[in-house]
């Protein structure tokens, strides 16, 4: 059956985290593997909120660490939609540091593949993406390349 599409900002997704000392690797920054939990929570949400379903992470696609982030910062982790196939959903997500004054500097991008699942655990359709601004199309263009591209690695084995 055909899902209503659904815009980009009907499953964009925010967290806010501040660093504790929990959080932190033994050279004084943010630990990595906690910063990719968090995303991964944040992309599970937006594949959620877009096709009403459980999903899973079939691939976390490519992640930047751009910079530090430190004990005591306010992290701000924001997820958005940026391409679906037949059952697959891309999400970006870029964390920043946000300072007092409210200037948000990036120090991470990553981009997940999410899956959908019906209730046997299969992967089953997601509504399609309205898209509304010139940056939304511009991701789709640049999301439905990497789609292909990971088709033809998965292809060949990589
Ligand atoms: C103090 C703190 C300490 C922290 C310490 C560190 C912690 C650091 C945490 C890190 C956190 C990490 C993130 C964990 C994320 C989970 O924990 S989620 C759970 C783990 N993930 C899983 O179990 C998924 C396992 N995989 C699967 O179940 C199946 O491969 C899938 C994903 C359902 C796909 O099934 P399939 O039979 O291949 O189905 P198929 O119809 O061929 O493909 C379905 C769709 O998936 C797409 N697809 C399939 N495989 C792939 C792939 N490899 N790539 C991209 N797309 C794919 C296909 O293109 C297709 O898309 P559409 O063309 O339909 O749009």
């Amino acid at each position: 059956m055909m899902r209503q599409p659904k815009h980009v900002s009907d499953s964009k997704t925010e967290q806010i985290q501040i660093l504790m000392p929990e959080h932190i690797n033994g050279a004084g920054r943010l630990f990595g593997g906690q910063l990719v939990e968090w995303i991964d929570v944040v992309a599970g949400v937006v594949a959620r909120r877009h096709s009403g379903c459980n999903i899973t992470t079939a691939a976390i696609d490519n992640l930047q660490f751009k910079a530090g982030a430190y004990a005591n910062d306010t992290l701000v982790l924001i997820g958005r939609i940026t391409h679906v196939g037949r059952t697959s959903m891309e999400v970006r997500v870029d964390t920043y540091v946000e300072d007092l004054g409210g200037f948000r500097r990036a120090v991470n991008r990553a981009y997940l593949v999410m899956v959908a699942l019906d209730e046997k655990e299969q992967p089953t359709e997601v509504p399609g993406l309205i898209l509304e601004t010139e940056m939304e199309r511009a991701e789709w263009a640049s999301g439905e390349r990497r789609h292909e591209l990971r088709k033809q690695r998965r292809m060949e084995g990589y």
